[in-house]
């Protein structure tokens, strides 16, 4: 490939990146006074700054320096191209960039040795306490690490594997583990990596049977119904993954450990399912609770405390990033290998766009759990109070195995929780009966906070037991979620990609001009990947150590047809975003 080609590359990569028009065109005209200074590694800086511009503009930080941070520490693990691979991406869109992003999900090929059926998403050295007696929830900065890349796959394939199961892409799906409102849950082993997830498949016809219902009761979209969901398309214009896009847009921003954490969504486009790929909870549900008689699972004091201690602080993560959760509860609790909570299911989460408003419609959630505001409300009422509601139930229930309020008829049901007091009469540690009372308390504008609750006797044990700081808890930020998050933020993430595989391109042009590269070197390059798939390029901010007569090297002057070329593209990014306005 010529410089030539690698410039007019280049400029169609930073024109096609998601950043504002007005620094789209100033990189361009620094990609440009690069080219007619023939200044290689005046143009690697500038792909630089886009890329670091990129990080601090989108909403995916995380999953850059994630990026960066993958390439740097030689972990890509590049897939091989499979037949379904190469067929993806052969159609040059943006589900085919994804395919390749895929390489970046965390690798474990330095796990070659272990048993492939001991394997979960989550088996990394483990910094976090989350052992039922741990004495303080601190974590190191390695705790919320940058989330995985969720990947969109849209046309995934359903095969039979070698041991005769199904096999969905790579997973394959080797018992059920749950049954869900929308399909069930499988175990799924990954078969390059022998890492184990839980992948949930939904039907597609009941999911747009329910957002069907949904737009004509609520006028918005069903599942996930976050404050920004896409506006109403027609049906035929969406993606099927659009039916679960809140759901998706909300998973992909958190990155906590005590939230459940998604890998990747597919969609069969030939069958009625879509999957989505989430870190394995081995050990389930924290209890299970009836409305019978059945006592569920007591818990010591010291195993409620931790568990809800780990409660607390995702839920005050959540609540920090202006996402309410509406459906806290024992079943949406699990627990992985190592005995961590993991919230789960965002399918009726709200997230909010003004810092402060937290107003939600009642009708989500599940009656035992909902608060009292919520049984009588007819309009809007405070998000926030109604998850600290739902907490000290499902508190309840693991101190003493039953629902403090439980009734077979749904009137009756709201009455109770309305106008009944807890029983509490076997309850020894009345520190204890205070923080259930404050909890359950019917007035939303007297329950107890948060920020009260980090302070709670109980929950701390008068101080022995204290929970990491706000700060540190909520420390890694989510950005912002915008309507492009839940239009489809995959685009970003190309564009820093490209971004990516540009500089990469540029250093291993200045290291290896054209004449050294092999003509498969070149046509690899050419098609935007790196020519040794074993090889992870370069880490971004270090740029490579470069002969001192680097520059001094005969430069090619850019050729007129090229400089026209460039123009084109210029003109063609200003219409295409004046056309987005
Ligand atoms: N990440 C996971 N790891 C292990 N088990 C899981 C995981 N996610 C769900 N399960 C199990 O699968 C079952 C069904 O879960 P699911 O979230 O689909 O149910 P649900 O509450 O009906 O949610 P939804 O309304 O979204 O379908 C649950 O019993 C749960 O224990």
């Amino acid at each position: 490939m010529s410089q030539d080609d690698f410039y007019q590359n280049s400029f169609s990569m930073v024109l096609q990146s998601p950043l504002p028009l007005t620094d789209r065109r100033s990189f361009a005209s620094q990609l440009e006074a690069s080219l007619l200074a023939s200044n290689l590694t005046a143009a690697t800086t500038t792909l630089n700054s886009v890329t670091t511009t990129l990080n601090s503009v989108t909403s995916f930080s995380s999953s850059s320096q994630y990026l960066r941070s993958t390439i740097g520490n030689n972990d890509v693990t590049t897939t091989s191209t499979t037949e379904s691979d190469s067929k993806e991406d052969s159609k040059g869109d943006l589900h085919s960039e994804e395919t390749k992003i895929t390489a970046l999900v965390p690798s474990n090929s330095s796990d070659t040795e272990e048993d492939e059926s001991s394997r979960t998403s989550t088996d990394k050295p483990r910094h976090h306490h989350a052992h039922s007696h741990s004495h303080t929830h601190s974590r190191d900065s390695s705790v919320n690490s940058p989330p995985p890349i969720v990947k969109e796959t849209l046309d995934a394939c359903v095969t039979v594997s070698p041991t005769g199961k199904l096999q969905v892409k790579q997973y394959e799906l080797r018992r059920i583990i749950g049954q869900g409102a929308f399909g069930i849950v499988n175990l799924g082993v990954d078969v390059n990596t022998g890492i184990k997830y839980a992948v949930k498949e939904f039907s597609k016809a009941k999911l747009r049977k329910k957002d069907r219902q949904n737009l004509f009761r609520l006028g918005h979209r069903g599942r996930g119904p976050g404050r920004r969901g896409p506006t109403v398309q027609a049906e035929e214009e969406r993606s099927p993954l659009d039916l679960i896009r809140g759901e998706i847009a909300i998973l992909k921003k958190l990155n906590h450990i005590n939230i459940v954490k998604l890998y990747e969504v597919l969609d069969v486009a030939a069958e009625d399912s879509m999957y989505m790929v989430f870190e394995l909870c081995e050990l389930g549900a924290l209890t299970e609770v009836t409305v019978g008689d059945k006592l569920g699972k007591i818990f010591t004091d010291s195993e409620c405390r931790d568990v809800f201690q780990q409660m607390v602080l995702g839920i005050e993560y959540l609540h920090e990033h202006d996402i309410v959760h509406r459906d806290i509860k024992p079943d949406n609790l699990l627990r992985s290998a190592d005995g961590t909570l993991k919230i789960v299911d965002f399918g009726v989460s709200e997230m909010f766009t003004k810092k402060g408003d937290d107003m939600i419609k009642k009708s989500a959630g599940s009656p035992a759990f909902m608060a009292p505001e919520l049984c009588r409300s007819h309009g809007e009422v405070s998000g926030k109070p109604t998850d600290l509601w739902s907490m000290g139930i499902t508190l309840f229930c693991i101190r003493y195995g039953r629902l403090p309020f439980k009734s077979g008829s749904s009137f009756e049901l709201q009455k109770m929780i309305n106008e009944n007091e807890p029983d509490l009469s076997d309850e020894q540690d009345p520190r204890f009966r205070t923080t259930i009372t404050k909890l359950l308390e019917k007035d939303p504008s007297k329950r107890i906070t948060l920020d009260e609750l980090r302070n709670d006797p109980w929950l701390t044990n008068d101080g022995l037991v204290p929970l990491i700081s706000k700060d540190e808890n909520t420390q890694n930020a989510v950005l912002e979620v915008t309507e492009d998050d839940l239009r489809g933020a995959v685009q970003q993430l190309n564009g820093l990609f490209r971004v990516l595989k540009a500089v990469y391109k540029f250093k291993q042009l200045r290291k290896s001009p054209s004449s050294r590269a092999s003509s498969r070197d070149r046509r690899e390059m050419a098609a935007g990947e790196p020519s040794d798939r074993s090889l992870s390029p370069p880490l971004i901010d270090s740029p490579p150590s470069e002969p001192a007569n680097d520059t001094a090297k005969p430069v090619e002057k850019p050729s007129d047809s090229l400089l026209a070329k460039i123009d084109a593209l210029l003109v063609q990014g200003d219409s295409e975003v004046e056309d987005d306005h």
